[in-house]
């Protein structure tokens, strides 16, 4: 095989991040957008010891689950890989890798996963978007990177996006108009993300990088006046934010709770399926209103939240000193006053609050991709918490942590996949661990 052959091959599989597999001369092909049960026409584009990865260019047999994307940028834009698979489809795809993530890279069995909760409507469920910013000669573009690339694949001046919601897509629109027409203020701007809080509406536009300040006054002006955004932020280098227009933070309505979030705090960027995630989170927890609870990796507090309605007390530990001002102040506006944070990270602060403490019934994780540290998974089974529920964005390391926690002396009861990105290769899951 060589670098730019063309080759015919069957596609037996998906991989876990949606690609076909095939095999070419006994290698492994990964083929983006084919799909098992199709014959196509591909250019190798990668060659490794492995396998090999090609670009196909032309589907010869297609298979019954592929439909039309609905977006032209389908296949240049990183934002989706599954468009082309039937939803249904994708959620059973889902639901194998879960099932192989725990079967093969964690090696346990007989783990109950349950159906994916999918949605009932798939589309424009986003209320937060990423963009980056290029150029065209000396006009800034606004859009998404093509897969594995820093060239723009989506520009949001052409196509609204099918994920993103539509409030989100028309402020894109509005401010890449904006953007054309005060193009020096953006000279030194990498990225522009847009936020939305479900319930309130309320928007912000969090500028990156550095640019024109003098600029970007006209710029914040006319972008205000255009459109109902509510706060305009600036991080540099994704670590201080400094608010430009308006109070810095949106809103957030969810069952009954509302729930500040800042440029640099985490907020689940889908709030139906949240929703749904929160609800079974609460539902293996089963409070009686005596319980003491640790929610590990909290953001700005929402999970401690919702289970301190049922709780007699709940700790909240998070790294984000923006996210832990956030969450102390989440729980006094929503009346909550019997829980806590602890700014740090857990793989320091749990073991020594379990050790301090060690009366916790029951103790939440919900770590970013990497999964949880050794150090952190080890003091649940060291202070015998008899509980543990563990809310995952990533199969692979939730299969290595559950693993851990098995020889720990933990049982997994059950995995409950929850479809919080449709389209996309993303899984999140909650599972739910007794001792
Ligand atoms: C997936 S988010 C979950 C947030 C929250 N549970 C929610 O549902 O909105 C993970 C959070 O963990 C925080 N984080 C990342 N590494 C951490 C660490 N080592 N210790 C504590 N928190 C951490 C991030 O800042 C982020 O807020």
């Amino acid at each position: 095989m060589q670098l730019g052959q063309q080759i015919v091959l069957e596609i037996t599989d998906l991989n876990h991040a949606g690609e076909g597999v095939g095999r070419f001369s006994g290698l492994v092909v990964f083929v983006p957008f084919a799909l098992p049960g199709e014959r196509v026409r591909a250019r190798v584009t990668e060659i490794k010891k492995n396998y090999a990865r090609a670009r196909p260019e032309k589907i010869l047999s297609p298979s019954p689950d592929r439909v039309l994307p609905p977006c032209p940028s389908f296949g240049s834009c990183g934002g989706c890989q599954l468009l082309h698979l039937d939803y249904e489809h994708q959620l059973r795809f889902k639901n194998e890798v879960v099932e192989n993530a725990l079967s093969r890279l964690g090696k346990l069995k007989e783990i109950e996963v349950k159906p994916i909760w999918g949605m009932e409507n798939p589309w424009h469920y986003r209320n937060k978007v990423r963009l980056h910013v290029a150029w065209e000669g000396r006009k800034p573009i606004l859009g998404l990177y093509a897969p594995s690339s820093h060239v723009i694949g989506h520009r949001v001046d052409q196509n609204a996006c099918h994920l993103l919601d539509e409030q989100l897509n028309a402020l894109a629109r509005a401010l890449a108009r904006l953007m054309r027409k005060h193009a020096e203020a953006f000279v030194g701007l990498t990225a522009v993300s847009l936020r939305l809080a479900a319930g309130t509406g309320e928007t912000m536009v969090v500028l990156e990088g550095d640019g024109n300040h003098v600029e970007w006054k006209q710029f914040i002006k006319e972008l205000t006046a255009a459109t109902s955004v509510s706060t305009v932020v600036k991080v540099r280098a994704r670590r201080k934010e400094e608010v430009l227009y308006g109070k810095g933070y949106i809103t957030a309505l969810l069952d009954g709770l509302s729930f500040r979030f800042s440029a640099l705090s985490f907020y689940q960027v889908n709030y139906v399926q949240t929703s749904k995630l929160y609800s079974k989170v609460l539902e293996y927890a089963s409070l009686s209103g005596r319980e003491q609870v640790v929610d590990a990796y909290c953001g700005v507090g929402t999970i401690a939240l919702f289970l301190a309605r049922k709780a007699a007390r709940v700790v909240g530990i998070e790294i984000s000193p923006e996210a832990v001002a956030l969450a102390s102040v989440n729980a006094a506006q929503n009346g909550l006053n019997h829980v806590s944070f602890i700014k740090g990270a857990a793989e320091e602060v749990l073991p020594e609050l379990l050790e301090r403490e060690g009366a916790f019934d029951l103790v939440v994780l919900d770590p970013p991709r990497q999964g949880v540290k050794w150090a952190a998974l080890e003091s649940l089974a060291k202070a015998r918490i008899p509980r543990v529920i563990y809310v995952s964005c990533n199969p692979a390391t939730l299969a290595r942590d559950l693993s851990f926690l098995s020889a720990q002396g933990y049982r997994v009861e059950e995995v409950q996949p929850v479809d919080m990105f449709p389209h996309t290769f993303h899984i999140e899951c909650v599972a739910y661990l007794c001792r």
